[in-house]
Formats: C-alpha cells, sequence, structure tokens
C-alpha cells in the first residue's frame, strides 16, 4: 500500500511561517503572544517528530527527553562553563542529537508496541535522573535550575519581541532543515524504510543508519525547542518534562497531520489556541472539551488539519490537479490494481515468441548458477534442492503453481532469504553475501507490490534506486556540498537512462507514485531495480493484476531490458506473458524443479501447462 508524507509543502510552510512573523501586529495581548511563543516551541520539536513519524515510520512517546536535554544543557553550559547563550543552545541541540542517535539505535528495531512502551519508559527514566541526586550539580535535582537571563545588545531577551522572534526564528530553522532532509537522498531513502524495510534493503538503503538519522534529526530539533522552553519559562523543574508533554506533542502532530511538516506547526497553534479558549471554563470541563475537540479533529479528519486547510484552499482558488487516470501515458490502456488478471486463452499476440528464438543457451559461462538451494520454514518444505544456470543476456522465466517456491527461489538469490546450497554471479561465490554487497555486485530486484513512496514522484522513486550506494553523510547532503549534488546528479542521469530504456513516457515523470496506475506503478518498480545498472535483474510477478494491455507494456519494457544486455529473471503467470518475452523457462512444483528449457519446449509440455494454468489452459 502507498502510504502519504508530503512532498509539496515548501510554499505552505514560507505562508505559515511568514503568518507567524506578522502574528505580533495582530495579537497584542501579552497573554495571547506568551500562548503563539509556547506554541512555536511545540511547534519546533513537533516538526522533528514528524521526520520519525511521517516521513521514517518510526515512533517516539519520549521526545521531551530531548527538549530536557537541549534544554538543561544550555542551561547547565552557560552557569558552569559561562557560554554566551548562542554557543549554549548549539551545545543543547548538539547533545540532544547524540542522545537521541544513541537511545534511538537502541528502540529501530522495536515495532509499534516496544516502541511506545520503550519511548514512555524512557520518559519516566529521564525525570527520575533530572530529579534525582546524581546529576543535581547540573541539573538542579528536584529544586530545579534558574536559567542565567540573555541579553541581545541593550536589550533583555524577555522584553518586548525579542523572545517571539527568537523562537519563531528557531521554528523557522527547523522547518527549513526537516524540509529540506526529507527532499535530499537519506530523506527519500528513509521515505522508502517507511514504506517497506526489505525492499529498502534491497535498494541498498542502510535501513537502520537511515533510522537512526531520522531518530538524531528529530533529536536535534526537540533539542532547540527545549533550549527555547527554557529560554520562555527562566527555570527548569522536573515537571517541565513529564510524559504528558511528550504526548501532548504527539497529539500535536496527529492533530496537525503526519507527514506534511506544516501540519505540525498548525497544530501547535491550534492545540494552544484551543487551551487558551477553554482556559476561562472550570478545570475539569475544560480538560473534557479539550480533549473532546481534539478527539473530534483526530477521527473526523484522520489526515489532519494541514489536509484540511489544503483541500479548502485549493477549492477556494480552483487549483485542484487534474484527476489521476486523465494524465496516463500515451499508448496502451491502462488498468488499476485489483482488475482481474487476464485468463490464458485471453493472452494479446504476442509481438514475437519463444519459438521464435535461439533454442540453445547462449555459449559462455552462466551468469547465474544455484547449486542445490534448499529453504524449510519450519516443517514446510519451500525448496528442496533447486539447481539452476541462467546464460548471460537470456530471460529466464520461472513459472509454477502458487506456493510452488518461486519468490522464495528469487530471495534466495537476492539475499534476503538464507539458504543451503550455493548461488554462483558470474563466477563468484556470493551465497554468504548480505542483501546490500550482493546489489553491489549487480543483483537488483523488484517485488510483488511496488512499494513506491506515494508523495515522491515517479522519478525521484527511480533515482532512490540509482545510487550506487547509500552511504555518506546526511549533513552534507542537505548543505548542497559540490560532491554530493555530483552524486545526486548521477543518480538522476541514471534514472532518467532506465525511464528512458523503459519508454516511460517523460509526460509521467513528474507525477506522484500515489496517482500513478498500477501499470505505471509496475514500470517504475522495474526502472528503479534498472537505475543501479545490475547485471541481473530479478522480477517477481511483474504482470500480478494488471490487464491484458498493461502486460503488453510490461513485456515490451523487458524487451527493452534484454536489449540492453541485462540478464532478466522473472517470475510470471501468464502463459502468453512467458512466450513472448522468455528465452528460458524453468518450471518449479513443490519446491523442486519439474523441468527446465528452452521456452518454446517447457510451453509445448501439456504436463506443464496443466502444472502450470490448470488442465485446458494451453493457448
Ligand atoms: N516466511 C514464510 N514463512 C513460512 N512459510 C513460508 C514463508 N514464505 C513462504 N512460505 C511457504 O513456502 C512455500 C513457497 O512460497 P512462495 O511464496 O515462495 O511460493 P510462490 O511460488 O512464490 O507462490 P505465489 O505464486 O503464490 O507467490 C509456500 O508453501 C509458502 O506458504
Amino acid at each position: 500500500m502507498l502510504t502519504r508524507a508530503r512532498d509539496d509543502v515548501g510554499w505552505p510552510a514560507l505562508v505559515l511561517l511568514l503568518l507567524l512573523a506578522l502574528a505580533p501586529l495582530a495579537v497584542t495581548g501579552v497573554s495571547e503572544q506568551g500562548i503563539l511563543v509556547v506554541a512555536m516551541i511545540y511547534a519546533v520539536g513537533a516538526v522533528g517528530l514528524d521526520v520519525l513519524t511521517g516521513y521514517s515510520g518510526q515512533f517516539s512517546f519520549g521526545q521531551f527527553v530531548y527538549f530536557a536535554i537541549g534544554a538543561y544543557v544550555m542551561a547547565a553550559v552557560r552557569i558552569h562553563a559561562h557560554w554566551p547563550w548562542v554557543p549554549a543552545i548549539i551545545a543543547g541541540v548538539v547533545a540532544a542529537a547524540l542522545v537521541a542517535a544513541v537511545i534511538g539505535s537502541l528502540f529501530v528495531r522495536l515495532r509499534f508496541f516496544g516502541s511506545a512502551v520503550g519511548t514512555f519508559f524512557l520518559g519516566a527514566v529521564a525525570v527520575d535522573l533530572i530529579s534525582g541526586a546524581r546529576l543535581s550539580h547540573w541539573t538542579g535535582g528536584s529544586n530545579g535550575l534558574a536559567v542565567l537571563p540573555v541579553t541581545i545588545g541593550a536589550n533583555s531577551l524577555s522584553e518586548g519581541d525579542w523572545l517571539y522572534y527568537t523562537v519563531w526564528i528557531a521554528l523557522a530553522v527547523s522547518v527549513a532543515l526537516c524540509l529540506r532532509y526529507t527532499k535530499v537522498r537519506a530523506g527519500m531513502a528513509a521515505r522508502v524504510v517507511k514504506e517497506n524495510e526489505v525492499v529498502a534493503a534491497v535498494l541498498g538503503v542502510r535501513v537502520f543508519r537511515e533510522k537512526v538519522r531520522a531518530q538524531a534529526l528529530a533529536g536535534a530539533v526537540a533539542g532547540l525547542g527545549g533550549c527555547m522552553l527554557a529560554l520562555d519559562v527562566g527555570y527548569l523543574s522536573p515537571d517541565t518534562f513529564g510524559i504528558s508533554q511528550s504526548i501532548e506533542l504527539f497529539a500535536i502532530v496527529a492533530v496537525g497531520g503526519t507527514g506534511s511538516i506544516v501540519g505540525p506547526v498548525l497544530g501547535a497553534v491550534f492545540f494552544f489556541s484551543l487551551v487558551n479558549g477553554f482556559a476561562s471554563t472550570s478545570a475539569s470541563a475544560s480538560q473534557l472539551l479539550f480533549s473532546l475537540v481534539v478527539l473530534a479533529v483526530v477521527v473526523l479528519f484522520n489526515r489532519g488539519l494541514y489536509d484540511l486547510v489544503e483541500q479548502a484552499v485549493r477549492k477556494l482558488f480552483a487549483l485542484r490537479r487534474a484527476p489521476a487516470a486523465t494524465g496516463a501515458p500515451e499508448g496502451p490502456k491502462t488498468a488499476r490494481a485489483g482488475d482481474a488478471p487476464v485468463a490464458p486463452d485471453e493472452q494479446p499476440v504476442p509481438a514475437a515468441t519463444a519459438e521464435d528464438r535461439p533454442r540453445q543457451a547462449p555459449a559462455g559461462p552462466p551468469l547465474l548458477v544455484l547449486e542445490s538451494i534448499g529453504v524449510d520454514f519450519g516443517g514446510v518444505r519451500a525448496l528442496g534442492g533447486v539447481d539452476l544456470s541462467v546464460a548471460r543476456g537470456e530471460v529466464h522465466a520461472v513459472i509454477g503453481p502458487n506456493g510452488a517456491g518461486k519468490t522464495t527461489l528469487l530471495n534466495c538469490i537476492s539475499g534476503i532469504q538464507p539458504a543451503t546450497g550455493r548461488v554462483v554471479l558470474d563466477g563468484d561465490d556470493v551465497t554468504a553475501l548480505p542483501v546490500s554487497v550482493r546489489r553491489g555486485r549487480g543483483i537488483s530486484r523488484t517485488f510483488q507490490h511496488p512499494s513506491l513512496v506515494a508523495d515522491l514522484t515517479a522519478r525521484q522513486n527511480v533515482e532512490v534506486g540509482a545510487y550506487a550506494t547509500h552511504n555518506g553523510s546526511a549533513l552534507l547532503e542537505m548543505a548542497g556540498l559540490p560532491g554530493t549534488r555530483r552524486r545526486d546528479r548521477v543518480a538522476r542521469e541514471r534514472a532518467v537512462a532506465a525511464l528512458e530504456l523503459l519508454d516511460f513516457p517523460a509526460s509521467r515523470w513528474g507525477v506522484h507514485a500515489g496517482e500513478l496506475t498500477m501499470g505505471e506503478q509496475k514500470h517504475i518498480d522495474i526502472a528503479r531495480a534498472l537505475a543501479n545498472e545490475p547485471k541481473l535483474l530479478l522480477l517477481d510477478e511483474p504482470t500480478a493484476g494488471l490487464g491484458e494491455e498493461e502486460i503488453d507494456a510490461v513485456a515490451g519494457a523487458i524487451e527493452g531490458v534484454r536489449r540492453a544486455g541485462v540478464t532478466v529473471v522473472v517470475i510470471a503467470h501468464h502463459v502468453g506473458f512467458v512466450r513472448r518475452i522468455a528465452d528460458r523457462c524453468t518450471v518449479l512444483d513443490f519446491g523442486r524443479v519439474l523441468t527446465s528449457g528452452t521456452a518454446g519446449d517447457v510451453l509445448s509440455d501439456d504436463q506443464v501447462v496443466d502444472v502450470f494454468v490448470g488442465a485446458g489452459g494451453k493457448s
């Protein structure tokens, strides 16, 4: 399923920040401005939390721990080391980022429930540490810590609008950093991680590293929020950084809209306006009303306030984009996911058939050799000693009934699934190599479900697959240094080359993947795997869920791949498709090779066709 994380929020972010910059002209009351300051402080942390949840798919109920680290480190280095306030803020931010990276690395392997429990108790431990005697020299223990007053020139930060605009700058910096992160390689890779970790790993993304990076960024931004909170309240106590604040932060992101960066800012302003609005009612009534409104927003507008505002603005200015299907690619009619697969006897007439192709495998050593590959899942023998040889440059179809072991075989070749036996690529034994190294050696693959990032364009999705490696510093990428820009340019060129090779219409390159038809998504999935210029391309049911014209288009794309000299192993369920694209064919049944040979010979065998499509399915 394609999940949403916005990629088009630069202008809305600018407009919202401008409105907040101008707000003191309209909101002149001291307490109202105070509410806006607190809202912006929470917004700083909330955009970081949004990077964590909305863009990298992680979860945290403990972000206020990093607020606390930022605030206490800033206050402590000013008191004990006499640092000026700006370097002290930087120290607070760096400390929060480092601790977030370390703690985050412990949490990244946890699923939702584990993360929820883990981060919740992290908050409890932090409050205990802050208020306890061990760190009291730095934190003031349960007595708290006074924050030294800040002066800017002759002015105190607490006078006039100085504090307001200091917090505004912190918010603008946080929004800019987080938006920038979502646009660079590291951010795009994290978005694939959120979509599907296995797919990300196969694309060479260091899943663990990208998750920790997102944790560190969210921690840094929360640390900045903590520094602002310290400047605002002027006094730090353990109660300032409790678990309830972390949960409020989470509510702000949910109310504003995850995966939008702007949404959490909107959510924070809404949240604290609501708090202010109910302040005059009795405490219990205000708590109830407040909770009911937040609940209503979350339940009724499950994509959050930002989505609601965006839709209203689009309607107002009639800027709504054209419906997704109207821009479908020129040429073949497209079908959507869920369309019934084409029955064998409805297959389009093949452009060229297996019988037309050479009956002998090309000379020279094979590119891929599998020796006695075996996989057991508990009591289920998925593969029982499969031998296979794939010649360089051929398209080799693996066919067989459901549960025959086809996908497991591709998983063994790509390194996702450990197996007994040997996998030899281009003469090298790669059996013991992990997925990322096999990718580096030239093995790419697609999956039955494309797992594209919905709010990245078709071309951006392909670019994620085009990086030779996903190493490198996200900070340098965000700074846009020449080395990283060169690397991005190469990835872009490779992505364009892959799209052109597959004849994917240029008019659709800029369309968000969530708006592509299923056939187009399959093309983008193939292009993404091809963009790394592999020797061996593994395609897992590229025609699943497609209509006949889309199957025809995928067949055309695979023929393009063959012409480019890439060897292909493809799982397929359609006789006509296999006839058209395959040079050779291996039939699996119950995890064993039933037969293997030229596609023409294999598909003329009645027993094979019976196993493949059921008796009478031969066409
Ligand atoms: N992770 C797993 N845990 C347990 N059993 C599994 C796992 N993956 C696959 N299997 C089992 O292994 C066997 C082979 O599955 P596999 O998905 O490789 O078959 P397939 O030929 O690709 O089927 P299909 O055409 O339906 O995708 C099946 O019996 C399946 O239930």
